[in-house]
């Protein structure tokens, strides 16, 4: 096979106590390729990676990684074998410094300590944190906990990265380097990446194609440009008040 689909999503379904999350959600994604998944709030997003990443059992579809079935396995086990997510709240361990953070993440590798350390610094200098990488994590502001969280998942050398709203709460000036640093990880490593974003600047710039969720279901798929201007997401999405200025 020649460009063969390193995610596979398929017929998948999720209800809450009746609500339906999802619904028969179907897509691939290339390997190398960048996919934003965009949509109205409550879309399913969140949902979307909690399955594919292996918080959430799907009652209904599968999930595959690199041709094989992951459906149901622990996150863990979904994290060493190469895809690896970001959460929206950045959850550092609070005593220990930006480097052992960063270090814990690679920790499942067996790198000899002096190894591991050094793999840790060289993702902490890759995402901009070498000046703080000897201080306590909760020192950072936003913008380098953020940074910290992308380090942490980076340390686990994925293949495909989830990112959950990584420019959330940072100022356009701090979102420019995030996103030169994504495009940069696909250019020379390969790294497939699917981030859930609002900001649609971002999304634009980054994203070679993009996935439209609105109440559990694909509304769309497609180049930026071509699900920017498809009436039904604009009706869907961007034509209304935006939830999330873009400050
Ligand atoms: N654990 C849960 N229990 C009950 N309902 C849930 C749970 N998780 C999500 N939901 C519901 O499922 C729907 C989809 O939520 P989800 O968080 O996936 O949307 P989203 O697109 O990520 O939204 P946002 O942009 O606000 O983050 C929402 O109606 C939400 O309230």
């Amino acid at each position: 096979m020649a460009s063969m689909s390193i995610v596979k999503v398929a017929g998948v379904g999720k209800s809450f106590r009746g609500l339906h999350a999802l619904s028969d959600v179907e897509f691939e994604v290339a390997e190398g390729e960048i996919l934003g998944i965009i949509g109205p709030n409550g879309a399913g997003k969140t949902t979307l990676f909690n399955i594919v990443a292996g918080a959430l059992k799907p009652d209904a579809g599968q999930v595959a990684f690199a041709g094989r079935d992951v459906t149901g396995h622990t996150p863990d086990r979904i994290a060493r074998a190469g895809m690896v997510r970001t959460f929206q709240l950045m959850r550092p361990f609070a005593s220990m410094s930006v480097l052992d953070n960063v270090g814990l993440a690679a920790q499942h590798r067996r790198f000899s300590r002096r190894k591991l350390r050094e793999h840790a610094l060289d993702v902490v200098e890759r995402v901009g944190l070498g000046p703080w990488a000897h201080r306590v994590s909760t020192e950072l502001p936003t913008a380098g906990l953020k940074r910290l969280e992308l380090a942490r998942a980076l340390a686990m050398r994925p293949k495909v990265l989830l990112l959950d709203e990584v420019l959330a709460g940072l100022v356009p000036a701090e979102r420019e380097p995030v996103l030169d640093l994504l495009a940069l990880l696909r250019e020379q490593e390969g790294v497939t990446v699917l981030f859930i974003e609002h900001i649609m600047a971002a999304v634009m710039r980054l994203a070679d194609r993009v996935l439209v969720l609105d109440q559990g279901r694909v509304l769309a798929l497609g180049s930026p440009e071509e699900v920017t201007s498809d009436a039904r997401v604009i009706d869907a999405y961007l034509g209304e008040e935006p939830t999330h200025a873009d400050a």
